[in-house]
């Protein structure tokens, strides 16, 4: 199932011509304008449904704002901090990014940095340039039986780390996610920081830009550090902290550095990019015709494979849409979007709800919680918040609301009862309580049981329903019949439930909304009317 459909997509920034011609091919219109001011960016970003990046667009909030029609950000590449993934979440926009289209070229790019800082190699060609034969200056150190301490052993870390064992290097590092005997397995010892600072010759860092790896080198580290060591950021500006490099570099403590990023690009202070022991780059890690062609390619791949619903890869915010690619999820996510608005619907006129439970039964729906539930938020979310609720931002609006989500499975495949599939909600505040049981005949999901009222036929959950609660009598049928035709509206099908406390709940399908419910609440306890 295609979460999404997209007509329009801008493409911001140089990105490989297969990628347009990709897009073009699967009947996607294209616009390519380069180099836009952020103004231009905010007045035309509204005609488009689809934007893909690179690192330099900067996709902040005030531009996901302007974004009234967007619904996926491609970046062809790796980091996303440039764009505002929480402002895109919440307005349900999927964030997609190509992570291993580039890991060689930015592994490349950090072993010529190691390489040319060793040896001096461009401040060596800049002298000849000058005319200048200076053998003397430029005297270097093998890297051979040095220690590279990897900060980050993603997949560029990795690359990065095979590369210079091949000159002899001994590769230590320190990951909080990969595993030690993991990364021991392609040759690199794991420690923690206090101890891998004072070991290096060089250290590399390859981790994203958040505020743990924030100023992950900063002066205190430098201070553990070997005096001369030499760093290496082919990552992102700020994870060695710019004014520490400087002071360190100024003092002696770094013996110098090779700089691919910077916080602010391009620069406005050029004082690092001046030391003479620093070699830069203008964020070149992913320039390479192979890596550009690779993530064009890909992201193209992504968006065209989503949206023909064979695939969803690459996404960072919308996980639970993962899910929605297998065959039957499609009646499972209308379920879960019909039993929230039947309790959104039956929870109108009583206090807010703080607590959602929704738990499915049975082993089929065991891995479908997350799903099941971003789905019940859905319908219990529509037309109350700000932002449309759909599969990628329903739990952070969920979470703005104060309303807690809890999903849970039962399931044992010994149990007969338990076979089925179905899937439990109930919303609670302060001592209310509603709760609504459904599950998926055929392909139609239907309402099974609402409020401990078990229907005595299961109730389909599509078009529009009259819902109302009334002691039990056989006239109550009769009489509600009576009130909708009488308001010209035709009564297609009804079903009653069992009594409960001497009360009936009953649905009624109907051709076409009622104008006023009143006539109705004058005979009943309490009715209401949606629309699946
Ligand atoms: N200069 C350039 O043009 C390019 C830069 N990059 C940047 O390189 C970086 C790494 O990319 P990948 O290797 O593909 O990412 P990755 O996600 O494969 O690896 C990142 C690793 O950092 C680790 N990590 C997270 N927090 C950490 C911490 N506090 N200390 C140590 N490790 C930590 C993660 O566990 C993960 O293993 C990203 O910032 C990316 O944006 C990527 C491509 C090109
Ligand atoms: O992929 C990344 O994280 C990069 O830093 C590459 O950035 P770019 O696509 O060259 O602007």
């Amino acid at each position: 199932m295609a979460p999404v459909s997209i007509r329009r997509i801008l493409i911001s920034e140089s990105v490989d011509p297969c990628c347009k011609q990709i897009l073009q091919d699967n009947g996607i219109q294209v616009t390519e304008k380069q180099t836009m001011t952020k103004d231009e960016l905010i007045g035309e970003i509204k005609d488009f449904d689809g934007l893909v990046v690179r690192s330099a667009t900067k996709v902040t909030a005030e531009i996901i704002d302007a974004a009234v029609n967007l619904k996926i950000i491609g970046r062809a590449g790796t980091g996303v901090d440039n764009v505002d993934v929480d402002a895109a979440t919440k307005r349900g926009i999927i964030v997609m990014n190509t992570p291993s289209g580039n890991t060689i070229s930015a592994a490349e790019l950090t072993c010529a940095l190691l390489i040319s800082l060793s040896r001096h190699v461009p401040q060596a060609t800049m002298s000849m340039k000058a005319g200048k034969w200076d053998r003397k200056k430029f005297m270097g150190a093998e890297l051979y039986g040095k220690i590279l301490g990897i900060v980050g052993l993603g997949r560029i870390g990795k690359e990065v780390a095979a590369r210079m064992q091949s000159f002899g290097m001994k590769t230590i590092g320190y990951d909080p996610i990969t595993p030690p005997e993991i990364s021991a397995t392609w040759g690199v010892e794991q420690m923690s920081l206090e101890e891998l600072w004072p070991k290096c010759d060089y250290i590399t860092v390859h981790t994203p830009l958040m505020p743990s790896t924030t100023g992950l080198l900063n002066d205190s580290s430098f201070a553990q550090c070997k005096r001369g060591v030499k760093v290496v950021n082919c990552a992102r500006g700020g994870i060695i902290d710019e004014p520490a490099l400087l002071r360190a570099l100024e003092s002696g403590q770094c013996g110098g550095a090779g700089l691919d990023v910077f916080v602010e690009e391009p620069p406005k202070d050029w004082a690092l990019v001046n030391h003479p022991n620093v070699i830069s780059c203008p964020h070149l890690g992913a320039s390479t015709k192979e890596a550009q062609a690779r993530c064009g390619r890909d992201i193209a791949l992504q968006i065209v494979d989503m949206l023909q619903g064979k695939a969803l890869v690459g996404a960072v915010n919308a996980q639970v849409l993962a899910s929605t690619f297998s065959a039957d999820s499609h009646k499972w996510i209308q379920l879960g979007e019909a039993l929230g608005l039947v309790l959104r619907s039956c929870s109108a006129s009583k206090q807010p709800y703080s607590q959602v439970q929704i738990t499915t039964i049975g082993e089929r729906l065991k891995s479908c919680g997350g799903l099941l539930g971003s789905a019940v938020m859905v319908g219990l979310l529509k037309d109350s918040a700000r932002n449309r609720p759909n599969l990628v931002n329903v739990l952070s609006l969920a979470q703005e609301a104060g309303i807690t989500v809890t999903t849970d499975n039962i399931s044992d495949s010994g149990d007969q009862a338990l076979a089925q599939s179905i899937c439990v909600v109930e919303i609670s505040a302060n001592g209310m309580s509603c709760k609504a049981i459904g599950s998926v005949h055929g392909e139609a999901p239907v309402l099974l049981e609402l409020n401990g009222c078990p229907f005595r036929q299961p109730v389909p959950l599509s078009g529009n329903l009259l819902l109302f609660r009334a002691p039990a009598s056989p006239q109550n049928l009769p009489n509600i019949a009576g009130v909708v035709a009488a308001a010209g509206v035709g009564a297609e099908w009804f079903s009653a439930s069992a009594a409960s406390s001497g009360d009936q709940w009953y649905c009624v399908g109907m051709s076409a909304p009622l104008g006023d419910l009143g006539s109705v609440k004058r005979l009943v306890k309490e009715a209401t009317q949606l629309h699946v």
